[in-house]
């Protein structure tokens, strides 16, 4: 039998708790460990799992999953390396932390598995992406992606490549919030009442989005059928344009690519 433990449950570690829980695991199979004892108790009750310490859950686990921020990552391998054991399985899903950084804390041997996983799995359509550690066996990356595949989709990746999933599709959801964010304000400042604005820029991502996943048409053909020529979408996709919008979002994701390769390294 495998019991699961969350070290850390914050907003990460408490979605992916949820989405563990909503897919039918039995409780009695999950814990959690959290610093703040409010906060700890209030997970216990909603979710019905137990909130133990880091050792008292290291020594029961086989599955430790590390929702903790990548700067509390190296005190939290170092409190416990001793009640690790090989065989077990630590799954990390903190941004920059390689498998390397948590393989060289940890008991020789002991199978690691680094994943980027992002907050739509709150309502079960996350993206998740795993890459194995040295001595992640098989059955390993299975239960890895099993943990996120509970609450959405996930993809196997070169670790190469985390960097640069973690700057589109783990940071991912916050720039649309950004983008949605200033569409409803544009609304606003047209005229319309908050929360029409809202309502219709929500539906619209929604529409957007259910397109491009059903249709698997190219963005460009989909963008193109929407701007008639002299239309009204031409004239504001040349402010964007202009505004050099399109140049912002590949610099910003460079940014957010540099700073988890940074975590890597360790700087703070
Ligand atoms: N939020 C997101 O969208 C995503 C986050 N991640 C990764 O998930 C991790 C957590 O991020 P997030 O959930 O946003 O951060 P939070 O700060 O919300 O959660 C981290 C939690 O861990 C607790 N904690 C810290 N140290 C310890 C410890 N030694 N033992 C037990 N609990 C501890 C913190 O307590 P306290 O508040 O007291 O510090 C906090 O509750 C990060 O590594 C991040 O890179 C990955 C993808 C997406
Ligand atoms: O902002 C962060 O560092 C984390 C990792 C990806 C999303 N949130």
């Amino acid at each position: 039998m495998t019991t699961t433990a969350i070290f850390g449950a914050g907003v990460m570690g408490e979605t992916l708790l949820s989405g563990l829980v909503r897919a039918g695991r039995p409780r009695e199979d999950l814990v959690i460990t959290e610093r703040r004892p409010d906060h700890a108790a209030s997970l216990a009750e909603r979710y019905g799992v137990r909130v133990l310490t880091n050792l008292e859950a290291a020594d029961l686990a086989d599955v430790l999953v590390l929702v903790v921020k990548p700067q509390d990552m190296d005190g939290l391998l170092a409190e416990i390396h001793d009640h690790v054991r090989p065989g077990d399985l630590v799954v990390s899903l903190a941004a920059g932390i390689t498998t390397a950084f948590l393989e060289a804390r940890l008991p020789e041997g002991v199978a690691v598995a680094r994943v980027m996983p992002n907050t739509p799995a709150l309502v079960d359509e996350g993206m998740a992406a795993v890459s194995a550690g040295q001595h992640c066996s098989p059955e390993h990356l299975a239960e890895a992606r099993s943990l996120l595949e509970s609450c959405g989709k996930v993809v196997e990746v070169p670790e190469k490549h985390q960097d640069a999933v973690t700057a589109i599709s783990g940071s991912g959801p916050a720039y649309i919030f950004y983008v949605v964010e200033a569409m409803v304000e544009a609304g606003v400042v047209l005229g319309l009442p908050r929360a029409t604005s809202s309502e219709l820029v929500v539906q619209t991502l929604y529409g957007a989005a259910t397109m491009l996943k059903e249709t698997g048409e190219h963005p460009t053909v989909l963008r193109e059928r929407v701007s008639s020529p002299g239309g009204t979408t031409v004239a504001a996709l040349r402010q964007l344009d202009d505004h050099k919008v399109r140049a912002a979002f590949i610099t910003a994701m460079e940014a957010a690519a540099q700073r988890s390769h940074d975590l890597a390294a360790g700087t703070q």
